[in-house]
């Protein structure tokens, strides 16, 4: 106490400016003192990160982070410091001590959408995780994906036929247009029993631009979060102010359309949907799921399943378009399927299945970081402790491009997964790992078996249009979470 009212009294003594300067110096010392005693200041990478991540977060907005911290790792190593409580980890054993069952390294809940949303995807808790996810798992079984094949195939004879249409009035089509609506009319039919109808009509409803414009502002806030929050309260920018009611609006449609489809189960109209075996007349069966619950998981389903897919896809066609040996190998495969076949038909093709794979390691839609707490008690990866609170990511972005494990990291080469070595098998986490892994995976490898079958069986001649300046540099691939063509656009055409 005498302390502090002689510092009080010295204070008084002060001018203004000087208390300033006094705090300003303060600070530094702290954040010096800080840079130099954190138990991170072992972990190799810029001397820039020993205080501040403002260039990752630059990085992040321009859709270079996740090669930039690649560029880290070739550098540094298999643990890199991106900043003063953050680091990345691009090491096999490392990835999977973080992500292993029952682990202790939790979702960041800044990352996840500030946490506070109770759906499989942004849950933190693990004990509430893992109760919804026993509840959920059986949905996305394997085994239902037959039950989902027919919303799935009618959706692809839509799409096809429309990317037809284009190519006869345009002389080429936007293949990620439509997949990304080809792939939000399926998740919608699987989640509420009717599609959003956009492949009919071509364009997206004002509940897909909602999303996407929500989608389109996650950089911006993960990178500057505060400032995004406060530019909310301005004037100076309506795109921020406007988020809060684009929010509601798509609270309010998914509520809309859970209640539609409830009254659906109930009149026996309903189709077969993700839900089916946890409703029964109407009413939900399991009671650990109530209908805001069924709700907020379709909300996070049609976000985590349509980009991700329909980016997937595009570049897979892009990738085959790019190499006549691969292309001709997938054509001549898929030639000698019966005229009707069905996804019992493409599930162990070897050469398609090898393709996708290969998508999926260097484009995989979700490469970019994954992000987790360290415990309170710290913790050792890569031969470095770190300390409780601290970010660690892992992004498959880096760790697929490890050319001990994939030799020649940057070339689309199906053959690698001929017969994959156990590192390969144990480094790919295109759908994450452990106890997060992506509960969509069984739908997307489906929808990314069928689409491209029948793609190439349409299209035998498919190629890269060079129609209204399309290049190869709008395909550049930018990641913030997901990753997206540069271009916003793949024009195809025979
Ligand atoms: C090619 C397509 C897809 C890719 C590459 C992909 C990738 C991923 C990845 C990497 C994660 C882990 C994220 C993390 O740990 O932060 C994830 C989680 C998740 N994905 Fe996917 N995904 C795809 C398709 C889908 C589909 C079609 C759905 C839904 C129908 C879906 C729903 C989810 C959900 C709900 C989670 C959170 C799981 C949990 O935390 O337990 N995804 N996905």
């Amino acid at each position: 106490m005498a302390v502090l009212n002689d510092l009080l009294d010295a204070a008084r003594g002060l001018s203004t400016t000087s208390l300033i300067f006094g705090l300003v110096g303060l600070f530094l010392l702290r954040t010096v003192y800080a840079a130099i005693r954190s138990p991170l200041s072992s972990v190799p990478g810029p001397l820039l990160s020993r205080w501040t991540d403002l260039h990752v977060r630059i990085k992040l907005l321009s859709g270079s982070k996740a090669r930039y911290v690649h560029s880290l790792h070739e550098k540094y190593g298999p643990i890199v410091r991106l900043g003063p409580n953050e680091v990345d980890v691009s090491d096999v054993n490392g990835a999977r001590e973080i992500h292993k069952v029952r682990s202790k390294y939790l979702k960041d809940p800044n990352f996840y959408v500030g946490g506070n949303v109770r759906s499989l995807f942004s849950a933190i808790d693990p004990v509430f995780h893992a109760q919804r996810k026993r509840t959920l798992d059986r949905c996305f079984a394997e085994a239902s994906m037959v039950d989902f094949e027919p919303a799935v195939l009618e959706k692809l004879h839509l799409v096809i036929t429309q990317m037809q249409e284009d190519m006869k009035s345009k002389g080429c089509t936007d293949i990620l247009h439509w997949w990304t609506l080809f792939a939000m009319d399926v998740i919608g039919d699987l989640c509420f029993g009717e599609s959003f109808h956009m492949l009919e009509t071509g364009k997206k409803t004002e509940y897909a631009e909602d999303i996407a414009v929500i989608g389109s502002l996650l950089p911006l806030r993960g990178a500057f979060p505060t400032l995004i929050w406060a530019a909310g309260y301005t004037p100076f920018f309506p795109r921020f102010k406007n988020v809060g009611a684009t929010r509601q609006r798509i609270v309010a449609y998914g509520i809309q359309r859970t209640q539609k489809y409830l009254q659906l189960v109930e009149d026996g109209g309903a189709r077969r949907t993700l839900f089916s075996s946890l409703v029964n007349k109407g009413n939900l069966r399991n009671a650990e799921l109530s209908e805001q619950d069924l709700t907020i998981e379709s909300q996070s389903y049609i976000t985590a399943g349509t980009d991700t897919t329909a980016i997937t896809l595009t570049y897979l066609i892009y990738s085959v378009c790019g190499n006549k040996d691969i292309h001709r190998k997938l054509v001549q495969e898929l030639k000698a399927l019966p005229a009707d076949f069905n996804h019992r038909h493409l599930r162990d093709l070897p050469y398609l299945n090898r393709v996708i794979e290969e998508t999926l390691r260097l484009y995989g839609a979700a490469s970019g970081a994954i992000p987790r707490v360290v415990p309170q008690e710290g913790g050792t990866l890569a031969g470095h402790y770190i300390p409780g609170g601290a970010i660690v990511s892992t992004q498959s972005y880096s760790v697929h491009r490890d050319s001990k494990i994939f030799p020649n990291p940057e070339k689309f080469d199906p053959s690698r997964w001929e017969t994959p070595s156990n590192e390969a098998k144990n480094a790919f986490m295109p759908f994450g790992l452990g106890p997060r892994t992506c509960i969509g995976l069984n739908l997307a490898r489906m929808e990314l078996r069928l689409c491209t079958a029948m793609f190439f069986r349409a299209f035998p001649t498919a190629k890269l249009s060079t129609k209204f300046g399309m290049s190869d540099s709008d395909m550049e691939p930018q990641i913030n979470f997901l990753v997206m063509p540069k271009g916003h656009r793949c024009l195809i055409e025979v």
